[in-house]
């Protein structure tokens, strides 16, 4: 199936009076049907460029971009229909209603009215539909914002930090909401920071530093290739663990006590610990894989900076293999 967002190699560079910046250095990205992805990056590193750039508000230096198998910007005229984005927080008029609001939408769009009940059931906010906006807690704002990206009916909805600002509750209604659109056979692209939502909302993710996408697939498979390494070793009851902890040290592990276990990191070969230890007469009575989650992940790639003027994604470097099962 063709995906409804593909992007390679795109380019983006500014110039002003203090230089030139490669705000997208080769970037690429590909987004399936139905998904929900998360887009994600530290400050700075190139998300709402390639948003914009995506949606014809900012002319890239080079690379390919297609929307729903479109070339865009070419073609963006024949597929904008099909794409509902919210790239920079909407202001609306405080005074009045999400109805009117959405309709006046609608009417400026060329949508049919009878979309406001629908869009505004969407996403929750029917019962409220008819009073002021000034009166509506962010959130709400939010989903307003959402509803009217959704007037025209998108295939592929894009979203740029639409947890920005929200609390715990307001960022609770917008996961179910991403939820449900992807329900109804919506993509939906996400952009954020927030490592935790996107863990919880997303199908699949693209992780982009410094202009170049660091690594992107399911949630699953980016926090399977990227586990922490490490294992948590607890040993019988009784057992010294300072003394177990310095058998392996000296074997070469780097090893941190915590109160009652400790922890192996890099250990690609866990059965090692438990032989150098075995042979101390000491046994391992667990021995569980430390599991990475998104935020270990995005700390460790977006730290790991592109090295300037080469042209390939980082997630395609080779990864030199452990040498003495320590992974050292
Ligand atoms: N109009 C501009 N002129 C010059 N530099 C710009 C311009 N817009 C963005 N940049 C620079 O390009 C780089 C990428 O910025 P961009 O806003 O795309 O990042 P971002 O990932 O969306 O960041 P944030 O999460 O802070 O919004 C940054 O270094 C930024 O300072």
């Amino acid at each position: 199936m063709t995906p409804v967002l593909e992007i390679s190699g795109l380019r983006k560079t500014y110039r002003s009076r203090k230089g030139v910046r490669n705000a997208l250095d080769g970037f690429d990205m590909v987004v399936e049907a139905g998904q929900v992805h998360g887009f994600l990056g530290p400050n700075g590193s190139g998300k709402t460029t390639t948003l914009r750039t995506l949606l014809g508000l900012i002319k890239p230096n080079g690379g390919r971009m297609a929307i729903l198998g479109r070339e865009v910007p070419q073609h963006l005229p024949e597929v904008a229909g099909q794409v509902g984005a919210i790239v920079e927080s909407p202001q609306f008029f405080g005074n009045f209603s999400a109805e009117l609001t959405l309709s006046l939408l609608a009417d400026a769009g060329g949508v049919n009215r009878s979309r406001v009940p629908a869009v505004l059931d969407q996403v929750g906010l029917r019962d409220r539909s008819k009073e002021r906006v000034k009166t509506y807690s962010l959130g709400m704002k939010q989903r307003l914002a959402v509803a009217s990206a959704l007037l025209k009916e998108p295939k592929l909805l894009i979203l740029d930090e639409p947890a920005n600002g929200l609390d715990p509750g307001g960022i609770r209604e917008m996961r179910t909401l991403m939820r449900d659109l992807s329900d109804s056979g919506m993509t939906v692209l996400l952009s954020s920071h927030i490592l935790g939502e996107i863990q919880l909302i997303c199908d699949s993710v693209t992780i982009i530093s410094a202009g170049r996408r660091v690594t992107s697939g399911s949630v699953a498979e980016v926090l399977a290739q990227h586990t922490s390494g490490a294992v948590r070793v607890r040993l019988e009851t009784g057992v010294d663990l300072l003394d177990a902890a310095t058998t392996l040290r000296e074997a070469g592990a780097q090893v941190t006590l915590e109160n009652d276990y400790f922890t192996v990191a890099n250990a690609t070969n866990p059965a090692l610990i438990t032989k150098v230890l075995a042979q101390r007469g000491v046994y391992v009575s667990e021995l569980t894989p430390v599991s990475a989650d998104l935020e270990d992940v995005f700390l460790e790639l977006t730290g790991t900076a592109p090295v300037a003027g080469q042209n390939r994604q980082v997630d395609e470097s080779s990864i030199s293999g452990a040498k003495n099962g320590w992974g050292q």
